[in-house]
């Protein structure tokens, strides 16, 4: 198995939504992320320049999506899958952006998108 860092149930509050009400709004969505990182230098070191800080990686997404408007949670997934993998060497990331009250009759709505440096 290869090795991870994750960052899992990430809330960020945001404008997100095709109709214009949605425009005028913030709405919650739930960020579910995987990032493949070779984890053995950060563990033989115990030096926290070798690891993939999830601390920096989640400051960078919270303000990269707290500060921009989208319409789709694809495009919210994309642009976060390229910040990642650009701003932080990442080669793979597997990630999953829910919105949670979008679909009062389900529990959640959801896309997942994987990408590759
Ligand atoms: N696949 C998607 N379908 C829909 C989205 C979306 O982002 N991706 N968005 C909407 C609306 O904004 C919806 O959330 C309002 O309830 C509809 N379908």
């Amino acid at each position: 198995m290869k090795d991870c860092v994750l960052i899992e149930g990430l809330t960020i509050i945001t404008t997100i939504g095709v109709y214009e009400w949605e425009k005028t709004i913030k709405q919650k969505l739930i960020l579910d992320i995987e990032m493949d990182w070779n984890n053995q230098p950060a563990a033989t070191s115990d030096n926290v320049d070798f690891c993939l800080d999830y601390a920096k990686v989640t400051a960078a997404i919270e303000s990269y999506v707290q500060n921009h408007r989208f319409e789709l949670i694809e495009r919210v997934a994309e642009e976060v899958a390229q910040l990642i993998i650009h701003q932080f060497f990442v080669p793979r990331v597997k990630i999953k952006v829910s919105k949670p009250g979008a679909i009062p009759a389900a529990k959640n709505v959801a896309v997942m998108i994987e990408r590759y440096k």
